[in-house]
């Protein structure tokens, strides 16, 4: 496959994401049922700010678009993304009294996790058009685009104006499915606007079970990872990636080439985090000039850290330490 892209280059900014700034709140006692867990950790969440700061951890100059509430975790948030170097001028306060989305994270067994989600009146969705900094965009040499954020108005036509800004000034789009049920109303409703996004997005990144909610109204019954790539080559994709879990991913370049990414070993925490930090491995590389293969493997390792550790954002690797990990695996 073709195996490396070309990304914008002498721009001030490498990366800016739009989307949810929340709250995750991990069990701090594992392996039982969120019952009977009384303590937990608090972390900034939601996908796009995951990778944002797995981007800044990779020494990337990045910024973020999103809306946070005016309460102590909004501020909490805002605090976190300037501690770690992120531009956070494209991030609004909502004055309506609107609240921070909550993850609560429950922690089975390393397999077996799941999240509890608290977003009535998330401040995140309430994100408008005219608060999308287009300056902020045209400086940047990628636009990260979180699907969850395409759930809702306002922040729906706010994503979908960011796209047309990333595309007036030929900034490339990455679209991360992320999907979450919460907050959509309908699977059709869904399928709608994730295909709105991702016909814009140079690069999309999703699970096989996310391509299939895309898919909805596109046949595919077989969930074959080669139909959906190709349905996106039709579009604007240049690579289209399909995770899946322990199982690895698999990348499909436009010339019909793809690459099949192992794992690398990890001792498993829980494995939420896995997706949002393989993102930030895999996209710095892709922006070193690395090879598809070689940054997958990168994104995998970056993903192995954080599984093995208890949080997601605050467990984001630094290069050296995703290098280190990569060594010490080759000499396991
Ligand atoms: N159990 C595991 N062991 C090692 N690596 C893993 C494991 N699970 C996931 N990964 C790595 O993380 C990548 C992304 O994982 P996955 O397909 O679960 O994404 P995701 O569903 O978006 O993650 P998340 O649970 O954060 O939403 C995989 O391609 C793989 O490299
Ligand atoms: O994306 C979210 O809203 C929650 C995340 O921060 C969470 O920890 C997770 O699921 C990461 O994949």
């Amino acid at each position: 496959m073709d195996n490396t892209l070309a990304f914008p280059a002498g721009r001030p900014r490498d990366f800016v994401a739009i989307g949810r700034l929340c709250i995750d709140l991990n069990a701090n006692e594992i392996n039982r049922p969120m019952e009977e867990t009384m303590t937990f950790t608090k972390y900034v969440g939601g996908s796009p700010a995951n990778i944002c700061i797995g981007m800044a951890r990779l020494g990337h100059r990045t910024a973020f678009i999103g809306k946070i509430a005016d309460d102590q975790m909004g501020r909490f948030i805002l605090g976190y993304l300037r501690d770690n170097g992120i531009d956070a001028a494209g991030v609004t306060t909502d004055r309506t009294g609107a609240v921070t989305g909550l993850a609560f994270t429950e922690i089975k067994s390393p397999e077996d996790c799941s999240i509890l989600m608290y977003r009535d009146n998330a401040a995140d969705l309430l994100l408008a058009p005219g608060e999308v900094d287009e300056a902020l965009i045209a400086e940047s040499r990628v636009l990260l685009v979180s699907g969850t954020a395409l759930a809702k108005s306002p922040s729906r036509e706010a994503v979908l104006l960011a796209i047309r800004y990333a595309r007036k000034h030929g900034t490339k789009v990455v679209f991360d499915i992320d999907y979450r049920p919460y907050t959509w109303t309908s699977p059709e409703e869904t399928a709608i606007y994730y295909h709105l996004a991702a016909e814009k997005s140079d690069i999309i990144i999703g699970t096989r079970e996310e391509f299939d909610m895309l898919e909805r109204f596109d046949g595919n019954a077989e969930r074959s990872d080669a139909v959906t790539a190709a349905q996106w080559f039709g579009c604007r994709a240049e690579l289209v990636i399909i995770k899946h879990g322990k199982d690895g991913s698999i990348a499909y370049g436009k010339d019909g080439g793809s690459h099949r990414g192992a794992i690398f070993p990890a001792k498993v925490v829980k494995t939420f985090g896995a997706g949002d930090s393989y993102a930030a491995g895999f996209l710095h590389g892709l922006m070193q000039g690395w090879s598809v293969d070689r940054s997958m493997a990168y994104g995998s390792a970056a993903a192995s850290i954080v599984i093995s550790s208890h949080s997601c954002s605050d467990a984001m690797p630094t290069a050296e330490q995703v290098d280190a990990y990569i060594q010490a695996s080759q000499h396991a």
